[in-house]
């Protein structure tokens, strides 16, 4: 299957950056945004100020608000925050492209990672999922990254690879859908706690501990949930909490950082036109993570920070006076 034109739902800062990169070969790319702002910027200025600002676009990426006009594309990068995923794909007819699905985070109420909202609302979809350690605004700019491709069908896989690839965009082939799916919506809970202890001076140590438990935390649920082990330690998973747990580049950890620094989640989630994915996936993390009976003290803690239901202090006493165990 040759894939040429690449259609993208989402004008924010990663379906730009993937426009981008889709659009590098010289392919045509057709890009849905909800911002009228956005599609005129894109298509009378080749540039996106709203979302990614200061990188100029390819002018092979056109803009458009009607996401009919996505109907003849080969394949289709879903790139909407994942909360919204469900709604806009409903409002969509894009027909049997296959769907590579963009967003990290897991549907709040539903519990269902983002591979099985588009099999429910498209059953006749080929489905892919996209996930990596990817800044949006390093990979615009063109510098080299590498994310996991995952696709039960291995030749659409290998086509939608082939397509998307280029010099500076390496995608690593996989099976598993859910485990790319699963190392991207937990790093992202896993990065607010790592801003945590950015915000409040609690040291690198610290920091290097978290990351080591919190993958502790993605592997148990993943395994649970019927993710590889290779997978949750591969680019979906371990590369992007590396990532994420380590720069203000990432909303997520800024957002911790915030809370480190004494603000409260409301406050630092109200007004906001940038997502951070695991403020929301935080909630709905516990409660599956409750069902599929796994223990996730990082992800708890950070929803009881994100509701103010504890202190910064009083969160790192607990977790650190927890009952000594194996660490396996
Ligand atoms: N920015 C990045 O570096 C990366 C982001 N991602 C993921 O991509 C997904 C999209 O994130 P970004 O492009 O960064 O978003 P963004 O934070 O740059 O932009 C916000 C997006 O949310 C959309 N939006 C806001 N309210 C909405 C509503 N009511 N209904 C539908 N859409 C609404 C906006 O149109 C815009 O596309 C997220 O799941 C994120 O985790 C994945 C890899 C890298
Ligand atoms: O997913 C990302 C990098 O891989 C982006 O992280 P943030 O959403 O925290 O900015």
């Amino acid at each position: 299957m040759t894939i040429e034109t690449i259609g993208v739902i989402g004008g924010g800062a990663w379906g730009t950056a993937l426009a981008q990169a889709a659009a590098a070969g010289g392919d045509p790319v057709v890009l849905w945004a909800r911002e009228g702002d956005v599609v005129r910027a894109i298509n009378d200025q080749s540039a996106n100020p709203l979302f990614l600002p200061n990188i100029p676009l390819s002018r092979k990426i056109r803009a458009t608000s009607q996401l009919d006009d996505l109907a003849d594309c080969d394949a289709i990068l879903v790139v909407a925050p994942a909360q919204h995923v469900r709604e806009i794909l409903g409002s969509a007819s894009i027909g049997f492209a296959p769907l590579i699905l963009c967003a990290k985070g897991i549907e709040a109420g539903s519990k269902k990672l983002m591979s099985e909202v588009a099999a429910e609302v498209y059953p006749g979809s080929p489905i892919a999922v996209l996930s990596g350690p990817t800044f949006a605004h390093e990979v615009a700019a063109g510098l080299p990254a590498a994310v996991t491709l995952a696709c039960e069908d291995q030749v659409l896989g290998q086509s939608i690879a082939a397509r998307l690839a280029s010099p500076a965009f390496r995608p690593y082939l996989s099976k598993d859908v859910i485990g790319a799916e699963i190392g991207g919506a937990v790093k992202n809970v896993l990065a607010i706690a790592c801003g945590v202890v950015e915000g409040k001076r609690l040291g690198q140590n610290a920091r290097a501990a978290l990351i080591s438990r919190g993958f502790a935390e993605m592997t148990r649920f993943g395994l649970a949930r019927g993710a590889e082990a290779e997978t949750l330690a591969g680019l979906s998973g371990l590369g992007d909490l590396v990532l994420t747990c380590s720069s203000t580049s990432s909303r997520n950890f800024s957002l911790g950082k915030g809370l480190g620094e004494g603000k409260s989640g409301a406050e630092l989630l109200a007004d906001r036109t940038t997502v951070a994915e695991g403020a929301h996936t935080a909630p709905v993390l516990r409660e599956a993570a409750h069902d599929a009976g796994v223990e996730m003290p990082i992800t708890e803690a950070v929803c009881a920070l994100l509701e103010g239901k504890n202190s910064v202090e009083a969160t790192v006493e607990a977790l650190m006076a927890r009952p000594l165990k194996n660490e396996r």
